[in-house]
């Protein structure tokens, strides 16, 4: 199995999503059980920290536009006292000439103004936090991707492809929809409504208190609003999640698919996915419709009775109705403004889960850099493995006790049965994962304290399955290595002996390979992954299996490349066609996880009855 394909590879053990199919709560049952998938309930202010980290570069900003938003609401909850005035002042007792009417005017006048001075600095601070907004769902994104990038590859082996993007792409975005939800809608009308409670308690503290009765009734609502669709909501999430993944394993596993004709299965399995995702929305969107609209319409007709009700009481002598007029204006500024949280709760409910998923994906530890290690850089190319024992799950030991030696400039081959370890201690050499017992070391250095820099540019892999960028050849070859020069490249191909395939190309080493562009054949793709390996002129090269896609002359002429590295690069290849390893320096035989022979192959031929004699028997009979 290719370690290095992982995080690609076509996965026919589809558990997370067929146990979603079948309806369970898929998070228990996920054998893949990926952390990152798993959608605890987080509390709304893990959240509101995932975005102030996120906007933490732009905190003076924020701080900024919530000192202008409460200028904003001061100066709109001025609107209804103004009005107030007028009415008490001079529409009442009906004064209406002279110095009056100037008076009136400039009353008018500051109504107007502070309403339009109130509306633009809210659009301007809305608009400043928008910003603010999607520039930290921007970081927020990248730091995903890049800690992803950095997560171990026992982490890949649980996750499922789609989630993550998933992850990077949807839940980014939604973490985007809570910005909007919690600083348009949260914080502006909670600035609003506070703005107005005050006003009112310096109008009438008692008649205040009526209103304010509307803050705990609308929390009562929304906690039984969130109980009753919670559940959906974070379902609705996780189906959405899965109908991703299920869309990139089908394109990622396209040829298997359609030709083990499994179409209408994976077409079935997508209609249950989607039609649950569907009902888990209905159920959200009813509890919305039927609980929260009502709710808050009769909230507003019984705070509306209360009031007037309340001055009904009162005596109605003349100064009550400018009062009752402020009371009405801020009745509405409170109503409106609530009853948005509360609508919009079901928007912000599912970008809250977004954001825990983002959060939790975030959590997954990623290897601590070795990059400040003061580990040397790599010279020789030696290896030496000792006592080395690894298994990927307890109880389950895929490597025993290895003792190996691998000389500086040496041809190393591993061979063995399907499942005998080889690409395990492959991806134990590659740091992919680390031993739980004994020790590798490279020069004398433990592996894991070699600097991230100097393993990478001292180690080239050419994988089981290569893999191409949608990109050009060039760029499929440097992978970005700004060191790598063009001659470096040229060589490197010509080494790999891809060299006139990819100039004969349309557009030479410009052309775009990968997906759209030009085709090249498995074997093809083999011998550009060989010369993006050796163009970065490793000290160690690892072969996984590089050679069982390409034929025999090919496989002739790569031998022949590999031995020109010789004495200078240490090669340690994974084959199944024993061929391509018969004049190693040395053949390691592995038998599940056990290192069983160790020699040239003459001396291992030499074994009568020995496991790589009956190895090189069964190929050459087979052939
Ligand atoms: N990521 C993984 N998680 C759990 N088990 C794994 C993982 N990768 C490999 N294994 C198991 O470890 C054992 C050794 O696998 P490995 O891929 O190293 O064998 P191999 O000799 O390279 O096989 P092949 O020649 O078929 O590539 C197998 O039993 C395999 O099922």
């Amino acid at each position: 199995m290719p370690p290095s394909g992982a995080i690609n590879n076509w996965r026919p053990a589809l558990t997370h999503s067929d146990t979603a199919a079948a309806g369970s709560d898929s998070k228990n049952e996920n054998n893949n059980g990926s952390t990152a998938e798993a959608s605890k309930p987080e509390s709304p202010w893990a959240a509101v920290g995932l975005l102030m980290e996120a906007a933490q570069p732009e905190r003076p900003q924020l701080w900024r536009g919530l000192a202008w938003l409460i200028t904003a609401a001061g100066l709109e909850a001025l609107g209804p006292i103004l009005g107030k005035h007028y009415i008490d002042a001079y529409l009442l007792p009906g004064r209406f000439d002279g110095m009056d009417v100037q008076a009136m005017a400039s009353l008018l006048a500051a109504l107007l103004l502070t309403g339009w001075a109130a509306s633009w600095i809210r659009f301007a601070q809305l608009s400043r936090m928008a910003g603010v907004a999607r520039r930290s769902v921007q970081r927020l994104r990248e730091r995903v991707y890049n800690h992803v990038l950095a997560l171990p590859m026992a982490f890949f082996d649980r996750a499922i492809t789609g989630q993550l993007v998933s992850r990077v792409t949807n839940d980014s975005e939604a973490v985007n929809t809570l910005y909007r939800q919690v600083l348009y809608v949260m914080l502006d009308s909670s600035i609003v409504v506070l703005g107005s409670l005050i006003a009112m308690a310096w109008l009438d503290w008692r008649l205040m208190l009526i209103v304010a009765m509307l803050v705990p009734a609308m929390l009562i609502i929304i906690s039984i609003y969130r109980r009753l669709s919670a559940p959906a909501v974070a379902r609705a999430r996780e189906l959405r999640s899965d109908i991703n993944a299920q869309m990139a394993e089908s394109m990622a596993g396209m040829a298997m698919l359609q030709s083990a004709g499994a179409a209408p299965r994976f077409s079935a399995r997508f209609e249950a996915t989607n039609s649950q995702h569907r009902s888990a929305r209905v159920r959200e969107l009813s509890a919305n419709a039927w609980l929260l609209r009502p709710a808050l319409d009769l909230l507003n007709v019984l705070l509306l009775v209360t009031v007037i009700y309340g001055f009904g009481q009162r005596d109605l002598s003349g100064l009550e109705v400018g009062l009752l007029y402020a009371f009405l204006s801020y009745i509405a500024r409170v109503v409106e403004p609530l009853s948005q949280i509360t609508l919009q709760f079901s928007q912000l409910q599912q970008s809250m889960i977004a954001a825990a998923r983002v959060r939790s994906l975030l959590q997954e530890t990623a290897p601590v850099s070795s990059a400040q290690t003061d580990g040397r850089r790599i010279e020789a190319g030696e290896i030496r493995i000792e006592h080395l024992a690894f298994s990927y799950q307890p109880g389950r030991p895929v490597l025993e006790r290895l003792n190996l030696h691998f000389e500086p400039g040496s041809f190393v081959g591993i061979v063995g049965h399907t499942g005998s370890g080889k690409s395990t201690l492959l991806s134990l050499l590659l740091r992919f994962y680390a031993p739980q017992q004994g020790r590798i070391t490279i020069d004398g250095q433990a592996l894991d304290s070699v600097p991230d820099e100097a393993f990478r540019s001292a180690v080239g892999l050419v994988p089981q399955e290569p893999y191409l960028m949608a990109a050009s050849a060039r760029e499929n070859i440097t992978m970005g290595r700004p060191d790598i020069s063009e001659a470096q490249m040229r060589e490197a191909a010509r080494a790999a002996r891809i060299d006139d395939f990819l100039s004969a190309l349309p557009q030479g080493y410009d052309t775009l390979l990968g997906e759209g562009g030009t085709r090249v054949s498995t074997g093809q793709k083999q011998l550009i992954a060989m010369a993006r390996a050796l163009a970065g002129a490793p000290k160690i090269l690892f072969l996984d299996e590089a050679t069982s896609n390409i034929d025999s002359a090919t496989e002739q002429i790569v031998g022949e490349a590999l031995t020109a590295l010789r004495g200078r690069v240490t090669v340690v290849a994974i084959a199944h066609r024993l061929s391509t390893i018969r004049d190693a320096d040395q053949i390691v035989v592995l038998n599940h996880g056990h290192l069983v022979e160790r020699g040239s192959h003459g001396e291992l031929m030499a074994i009568e009855g020995g496991l790589y004699q009956r190895l090189v028997q069964l190929q050459d009979l087979s052939e």
